[in-house]
C-alpha cells in the first residue's frame, strides 16, 4: 500500500505537492513555523478537502465525492498537534472506547488493546479512571498517542509527537516507532521540529518552505547538503552542528545523525589514527537509501535548484500590483479586523436596518450580494459559518411548507403564502451571517469597549450601559466561540469516531454531547473567571483601560460605506 500525492495544492497554504509515502517507510514533514505541515497532515488524512490535485490509499482515492472514503479511513490513525484538541471524553478509560468503538472489538480484544498500548507507551492501569483534563501536558499527549496506537492503524500520522515530552517519554516513543516500523501494511509520517529524535529513524524527509516542497530527500542526503535546510530555515540537527564543527577541526564525522555512542566510537577511531575502523564504522553508520519516495523524480541538487527558484519566485514576485486576488482578500480581511468597533457597529448596524426593511425578492438579491460581499472581504468563508446557517435554513424552510400548506376540502399548497414566509424569515438569515461577520472581525473587548463609547451619553438617563455593552459583546462573542468548539468535535468526529463526513451521528451522541456542552461551560467559567479577575465582579466600578479606541480615516470610510449601502437597500426597497 502506498500514498500518492499527486500535483495537491490548498489555498495560499500548500502549492503543488507531489510525492509518494511508501509502505513500510518512515517519513518525516519538516518546515519552519507556519511552513504547512500541519495542514498538509490534515490533507493526508481527509481532515480537510485540498483545492486542487489528488491523494490515493493503494490507487484508492482518499475522496470519493464530498466524503472521505470510509475504507481508507479507518486505515488512518491521526495525533493532533494538541492534546486537548483530540482527548473530549469524561476519563481515559472513555478516550480508548470512543477510539476503539468503529473497530467493533469484543469487551476482551478492546480492554487487552487499552493495556497493550498503556504499557507501550509507558502509562501505568490506574490513569484510565482519570479524567483527561486532569492529567499533565505530557501525560494528555502520551494518552493521545495510546488511543490512536491502540486502534492499530496501518498509516499513522502524529503532529508533533514529542513535544511536551520528557527525554525518557520520547526515547521511548522513538524506540516504538523504530519497532513499529516495518511490521505495519502501511507507514508513519511524522510532523516534527525534532530533528535529532527523529532523523536517525526516518527513511525520508519531505522539506516544506512556505508550502511548498522544497526537498524529498534520505536525513543523510539532507545532513550532507546543509544549506538546502538553513534556506528553508529548518535549522540542522544538534549532532550535525557537532559533525561540522569537529570537521573544521580536522575530525572527520559523517554529517547525518547519528546514535551518541556510535559518534563517541568514531571520534576516538579518529583520535587513535585507526582509519580503516574509522572509516568501516562511518560506512555501517550510513542509512541504506530507500528507493527515491516520489518515484525518483528530484535528486538533492535538482531539488536544490527548484527550492532556489522557488524562493527567487517567492521574493521577485512580491510586488503589490502583482498581488493575486487572494492575497488582497487576505490584506482586506486584516484591515477590516483592525477597524474601528464603532465603525463596525455603525456599518452593521446601516446594513441590518437596509436589510430589515425589504420586502421584495429584488431587495433581497441585493441584500445577499451584500452579506455576501461583507464575509468575502473578511476572508470568511469557513464551512463552520455554513454550519451555523444550515439548521436555520432547515428551520426556514419547515416554516415555508407550513405556511403553505392548505387543508380546506382536501391538501394544497399556497405558494403566495410559502413565499411570504421566506421573505420575512429570509431576512433574519443574512442579519444572523452579518452577525458572525461582526463577531468574528472584532475582538471581544473592543467590541464591547465600541458599544460603551458609543452608548456613554446614554448613562447619564442612568440606563445600565455597561451591563447592556458587556451582555451584547458576549452573545455575539460566544458565537465564534461555539463554532471552534463545533470544528474540533467534528474533527475528533472524523479522526477518532471516523465519520467519513465529519458530522456528528446519532451514536455519537451519547459520547461526544455532553463533553461538548461541559468543555462550553467550562469555556464560561473561564471566561467568568478572567472577568473577575479583571474587576467585572461588581458593574458600575471604573475601570482603567489598556488601550483607547481612535477613529482614523478607514474607520469613516466603511460608515461612510455602510451609509451608502442602506441608501442602495432602502432605494431598492421604496423606488
Ligand atoms: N484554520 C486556519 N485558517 C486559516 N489559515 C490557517 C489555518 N490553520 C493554519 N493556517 C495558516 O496556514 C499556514 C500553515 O500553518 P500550519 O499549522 O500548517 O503550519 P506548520 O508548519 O504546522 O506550523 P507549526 O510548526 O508552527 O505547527 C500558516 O500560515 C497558518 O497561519
Amino acid at each position: 500500500m502506498a500514498v500518492k500525492v499527486e500535483h495537491v495544492s490548498f489555498g495560499q497554504i500548500l502549492h503543488d505537492l507531489s510525492f509518494t509515502l511508501e509502505d513500510g517507510s518512515i517519513t518525516l514533514l519538516v518546515g519552519q513555523t507556519g511552513a504547512g505541515k500541519s495542514s498538509l497532515l490534515d490533507l493526508l488524512t481527509g481532515l480537510t478537502r485540498f483545492d486542487a490535485g489528488s491523494i490515493t490509499y493503494d490507487e484508492v482515492p482518499l475522496w470519493k465525492g464530498k466524503r472521505v472514503d470510509s475504507d481508507v479511513l479507518r486505515d488512518i490513525g491521526v495525533v493532533f498537534q494538541f492534546p486537548d484538541h483530540q482527548l473530549f471524553a469524561r476519563t481515559v478509560q472513555h478516550e480508548f472506547d470512543y477510539s476503539l468503538k468503529p473497530l467493533r472489538l469484543t469487551k476482551a480484544e478492546a480492554a487487552a488493546r487499552t493495556r497493550e498500548a498503556l504499557a507501550q507507551i509507558g502509562l501505568s492501569e490506574e490513569l484510565t479512571s482519570q479524567s483527561p483534563l486532569a492529567l499533565s501536558g505530557g501525560q494528555k499527549r502520551r494518552v493521545a498517542l495510546a488511543t490512536t496506537f491502540a486502534t492499530e492503524p496501518k498509516w499513522l500520522f502524529l503532529d508533533e509527537p514529542t513535544a511536551g515530552l520528557d527525554p525518557q517519554a520520547v526515547q521511548r516513543l522513538v524506540a516504538l516507532l523504530q519497532s513499529a516500523k516495518g511490521q505495519r501494511a502501511g507507514g508513519i509520517v511524522i510532523a516534527t521540529h525534532d530533528l535529532d529524535s527523529f532523523f536517525p529513524l526516518a527513511d525520508r524527509v519531505l522539506l516544506l518552505d512556505r508550502g511548498r516542497l522544497a526537498a524529498c530527500a534520505s536525513p543523510k542526503e539532507l545532513c550532507e547538503q546543509p544549506d538546502l535546510m538553513q534556506q528553508a530555515r529548518v535549522g540542522l540537527p544538534a549532532s550535525t552542528m557537532l559533525s561540522l564543527a569537529f570537521q573544521e577541526r580536522g575530525i572527520d564525522l559523517p554529517a547525518h545523525p547519528l546514535p551518541p555512542e556510535q559518534m563517541a566510537e568514531i571520534i576516538l577511531q579518529q583520535r587513535g589514527g585507526g582509519d580503516r575502523e574509522q572509516h568501516r564504522l562511518i560506512e555501517r553508520s550510513a542509512q541504506p537509501e530507500p528507493a527515491p519516495a516520489n518515484g525518483g523524480r528530484a535528486g538533492v541538487d535538482e531539488i536544490a535548484e527548484q527550492a532556489l527558484a522557488a524562493s527567487a519566485q517567492l521574493t521577485t514576485g512580491a510586488t503589490a500590483s502583482a498581488q493575486p486576488p487572494a492575497r488582497r482578500t487576505k490584506q482586506l480581511g486584516q484591515l477590516i479586523r483592525q477597524l474601528d468597533p464603532r465603525a463596525k457597529w455603525a456599518f452593521y448596524l446601516l446594513v441590518s436596518l437596509g436589510i430589515l426593511v425589504q420586502s421584495n425578492w429584488s431587495g433581497l438579491a441585493l441584500a445577499t450580494l451584500i452579506t455576501l460581499g461583507c464575509m468575502g472581504a473578511a476572508n470568511l468563508w469557513q464551512r463552520e459559518v455554513w454550519r451555523l446557517v444550515k439548521p436555520f435554513l432547515f428551520f426556514i424552510l419547515i416554516s415555508l411548507a407550513l405556511s403553505g400548506l392548505r387543508f380546506q376540502g382536501g391538501i394544497s399548497f399556497d405558494v403566495a403564502a410559502a413565499l411570504n414566509t421566506f421573505g420575512q424569515l429570509y431576512r433574519f438569515l443574512l442579519l444572523m451571517v452579518l452577525g458572525v461577520w461582526l463577531s468574528s472581525t472584532t475582538g471581544q473587548l473592543k467590541m464591547k469597549q465600541g458599544l460603551e463609547t458609543s452608548l456613554a451619553p446614554l448613562k447619564k438617563l442612568k440606563l445600565p450601559v455597561e451591563a447592556f455593552a458587556l451582555a451584547t459583546s458576549l452573545m455575539l462573542r460566544f458565537v465564534p466561540v461555539i463554532l471552534q468548539e463545533m470544528r474540533r468535535f467534528s474533527r475528533i468526529s472524523k479522526a477518532r469516531g471516523k465519520s467519513v463526513k465529519g458530522a456528528l451521528r446519532l451514536r455519537d451522541i451519547g459520547a461526544v454531547v455532553v463533553p461538548l456542552l461541559l468543555s462550553v461551560l467550562r469555556l464560561g467559567e473561564e471566561l467568568s473567571v478572567a472577568m473577575e479577575a479583571r474587576g467585572y465582579a461588581k458593574l458600575g466600578i471604573r475601570r482603567t483601560s489598556a488601550t483607547r479606541l481612535c477613529m482614523v480615516q478607514n474607520d469613516w470610510k466603511i460608515i461612510l460605506i455602510g451609509g451608502l449601502l442602506f441608501a442602495l437597500l432602502v432605494s431598492a426597497r421604496y423606488l
